[in-house]
């Protein structure tokens, strides 16, 4: 008979040191006729000065789970945690005290991420003169973000004097005015042209880099999400598998290795292709085969 590792040390909490936590995270959308179960039993750790893409179809839960982590909405069940804020159970007051100073949201419409009467400088401004920052701080602030975007020369100019490429640089910036401790970003490059988008994601890239930003970002383009070190597929409201990206060679490739997520019970999604190619339908087989698990079809010699 096979023996079996010991079993490992007790462990920490789940996510103990991680920046994001959600844990089994659960989110019901209810109306009179129908519920979506938009997100089902979702887990994932993002740890502080990590820049992770999310990626997956249309449906799939992307956007709530950002709005979850942005605080604009409340979970069904499970457990969700930003910088030490429990997103359960944050009160009114705690829920604008978070939405100010521990995130940072920048939404696919730039018409949503600025105000048409107000220049870049006034908008950045904005947020810190909210939270009562003094002036000659928030005027060097507005500089080093405008300038690290790229978007100095935007400062004075009003987001109808602004391509669509500046437009969400400049929204990049007043999401980072407070320096929140996570910068969302929900399709940021969802409606520009791929040149544009590309320059914005690269912007992304930099407050990652250059300011320690901890960045999660949604998007459907595979082009971009591969300049990351992690993406995220997000299937049916759960996380499902995820690429992770070593650092790129002198000629800019990078390595790529994909990984299937297993959850806190245990479970994995195969691969569809692998189901199909092996037949493996209802119930598979599952062996410890010395330092990996095998799984074969039901309907092998002995079954
Ligand atoms: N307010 C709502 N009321 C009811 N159902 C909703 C609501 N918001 C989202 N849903 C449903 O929840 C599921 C997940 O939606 P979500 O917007 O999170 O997906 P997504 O991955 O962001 O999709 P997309 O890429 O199209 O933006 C979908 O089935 C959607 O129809």
């Amino acid at each position: 008979m096979l023996g079996l590792p010991d079993p490992p040390p007790a462990r920490p909490e789940f996510g103990h040191d991680a920046l994001v936590v959600c844990d089994n995270l659960v989110r019901i959308y209810q109306s009179a006729h129908v519920e979506v179960q938009a997100l089902q039993g979702l887990d994932l750790l993002v740890h502080a000065g990590e820049m992770v893409a999310l990626v997956g179809a249309s449906g799939s839960g992307k956007s709530t789970l950002l709005n979850v982590l942005a605080g604009v909405d409340a979970p069904t069940a499970g457990r969700a945690r930003v910088a030490g804020h429990d997103l359960v159970s944050l009160s009114r007051a705690e829920q604008v005290h978070y939405r100010r100073h521990v995130v940072g949201f920048v939404r696919q419409q730039t018409a949503r991420n600025l105000v048409p009467y107000l220049t870049a400088r006034q908008t950045v401004d904005l947020p810190m003169t909210i939270a009562g920052r003094p002036r000659a701080e928030r005027r060097s602030r507005v500089d080093e973000l405008l300038e690290v975007l790229g978007v100095g020369h935007c400062a004075e100019r009003r987001p109808d004097e602004m391509s669509g490429g500046e437009q969400q640089r400049v929204s990049i910036a007043v999401a980072l005015a407070n320096g929140p401790d996570l910068l969302l970003a929900d399709e940021p490059t969802g409606e520009l042209d791929s040149e544009t988008g590309a320059e914005v994601f690269a912007a992304l890239r930099t407050v990652n880099a250059e300011l320690g930003a901890t960045v999660v970002v949604v998007t459907h383009d595979a082009g971009v999400s591969g300049q990351v070190a992690r993406t995220v597929a997000i299937r049916d409201g759960r996380t499902s598998s995820e690429v992770v990206r070593g650092q790129a060679d002198e000629d800019g490739t990078r390595t790529a290795e994909e990984f299937a997520v297993m959850d806190r019970a245990g479970r994995v999604q195969l691969p569809r292709e692998y189901r199909e190619a092996l037949d493996l339908t209802r119930r598979v087989r599952v062996a410890l085969a010395g330092d990996h698990v095998e799984i074969r079809s039901d309907r092998e010699a002995g079954g």
